[in-house]
């Protein structure tokens, strides 16, 4: 068992990929003897995180993820604690394993209410896992409510009750800690999954994680980008910026300074707006009339701040750029303008890379969707994007996903509810272009930007607000690779 950090790209398992690991795992086994494991791992989370806590509280449901929670009750109750099991199954209608775990439980004269107890130290919920079919109600709705408000520790058996394994939609019970079995599900780690997991442990159980392809992997901590002594701009590369339409010159200045600080050789930033001589506090960027740039010989970030203007330089971009970013309100011209959709077709047969950076409403606007379909199969809606426009698809939020055609998809483990602020998208934008421009591998830059981008976030110091300007700031090739990444997810 252990507390999931971004050590490595931990490979995630949705129901399907996780009932399969499950059969295979328990078929290797003596009976029972998966869900022992299961419990005891529970257990001893559960007294590792609450080492002086006397009243646990075990809300078990009615099927194996009850099981699991009827097991773990048991080394509590050995290990001189007292365990509070409060049951909500059918005796006749259990699964086998939890059917044996309810008379390993009333042999051992662990009581069995059907309702919480008055007072507990530690609680946790066991009512739902895999098997989670429909919104909570009722008394296991009230149960849940319980643990939320308690005040106390509650550890999520395998997944917090009501939350999709596949995508983090649902949900009921608020964990402080989740212990996720056998297999690290992608709902934990996207969508509604990040605020309801809390921090994030894993237990396989013995079983080979190898043996089923997973659905998604955790971007992990990006290695060193060490800089050869004997370098100059020109290794680096150069990142245009086309965007900023009238009153928007912010959010392309914003890409520029990102890419800058990400580590771009050279940054031209061409203004669809008011010329601007120079900017304030950034020498450094060189602004251009877009006419006049090589944008074959860059790496392009074109829409932050584009507004309508943007739509007609597109053409251009999408014919001649070898390397872009596509954000904000180029992203708008593409969904609105399906005579755009072919030069963008084109770009991979000659060899071209593309990476889209969409939040929810963008994606849902060109995928000709709803938002509310896109969250809620944030996996499948990257690798639709991905599949349609051929490209890199970043689809941005708790849990961003990266995702490719053929590839297996991304999630991010880090970022805050900090980048919930106007501009640290441009940001985004401009340090995906920066990658770009090393000659970074499109899906691989993008994966590794959004998890340096998040990261920058995770260290920000305490007290102090986040702006996107400031967080362009903060960005290093280096420093950002380095630093203290925040440890869990
Ligand atoms: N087998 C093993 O050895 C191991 C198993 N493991 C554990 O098993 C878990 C999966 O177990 P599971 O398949 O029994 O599903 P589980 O989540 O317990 O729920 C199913 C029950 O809930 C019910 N139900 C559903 N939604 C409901 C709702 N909203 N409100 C009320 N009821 C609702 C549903 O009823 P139905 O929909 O059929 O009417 C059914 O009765 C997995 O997550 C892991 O923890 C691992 O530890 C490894 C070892
Ligand atoms: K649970």
């Amino acid at each position: 068992m252990r507390r999931i950090t971004p050590d490595r790209p931990w490979p995630l398992h949705g129901n399907a990929g996780s009932r399969a690991l499950e059969a295979r795992t328990a078929a290797a086994l003596p009976p029972n003897a998966l869900m022992q494991r299961a419990g005891l791992s529970v257990a001893r989370l559960a007294l590792a995180l609450a080492p002086h806590a006397q009243r646990f509280w075990l809300a078990c449901g009615p099927g194996n993820n009850g099981g699991d929670g009827l097991e773990a009750a048991l080394h509590l109750a050995r290990w001189g604690k007292q365990p509070l099991v409060s049951w909500l199954g059918d005796a006749g209608r259990l699964p086998p394993d939890a059917q044996a775990a309810l008379q390993r439980v009333r042999a051992a004269g662990i009581a069995l209410a059907d309702a919480p107890p008055g007072a507990h130290d530690f609680a946790i919920d066991a009512l739902l896992g895999l098997g989670s079919a429909r919104p909570l109600e009722g008394r296991m709705a009230e149960w849940a409510e319980r643990m939320n408000s308690g005040g106390t520790p509650v550890l999520a058996v395998d997944l917090p009750s009501g939350l999709s394994a596949d995508t983090g939609r649902g949900g009921g019970v608020r964990a402080t800690h989740t212990l996720s079995l056998l297999t690290l599900k992608p709902g934990l780690f996207t969508g509604g999954g990040r605020d309801a997991a809390g921090e994030i442990w894993f237990d396989d159980l013995g079983a080979d994680l190898a043996a089923e392809p997973p659905a998604a992997r955790l971007i992990p901590q990006p290695g060193v980008m060490a800089r050869p002594h004997d370098s100059h701009k020109g290794r680096f590369g150069d990142v245009a910026v086309v965007g900023g339409a009238p009153g928007m010159g912010g959010a392309a200045l914003l890409a520029a300074s990102a890419a800058l600080h990400a580590g771009a050789g050279r940054v031209f930033c061409a203004l669809l707006g008011e010329p601007m001589p120079l900017v304030p506090g950034q020498p450094e960027l060189m602004l251009r009339d877009w006419a006049s740039l090589d944008l074959a010989a860059m790496a392009v970030a074109c829409g932050c701040g584009g507004g309508d203007a943007v739509r007609a330089v597109l053409p251009r971009v999408l014919s001649t750029a070898r390397a872009l970013v596509l954000d904000a309100d180029a992203l708008n011209a593409v969904a609105a303008d399906a005579a755009l959709h072919p030069l963008l077709a084109a770009r991979p047969a000659r060899g071209w890379s593309t990476v889209l950076t969409p939040h929810p409403l963008e994606a849902a606007r060109l995928l000709g969707a709803a938002t509310q379909a896109v969250q809620a199969d944030r996996l499948a809606s990257a690798q639709a994007l991905a599949d349609r426009f051929r490209c890199v698809a970043v689809l941005k939020g708790s849990g961003t996903v990266v995702a490719a055609p053929g590839q297996v998809p991304w999630i991010n483990p880090t970022g805050t509810a900090a980048l919930a602020t106007g501009g640290t998208g441009d940001v985004l934008a401009g340090l995906l272009a920066a990658r770009l421009a090393a000659g970074q591998d499109a899906f691989e830059a993008a994966g590794q930007g959004v998890f340096l981008h998040g990261a920058a976030a995770d260290r920000w110091p305490v007290g102090h607000s986040l702006t996107a300007g400031a967080l362009a700031k903060a960005l290093s090739p280096r420093a950002s690779d380095q630093a203290g990444i925040r440890q869990g997810c």
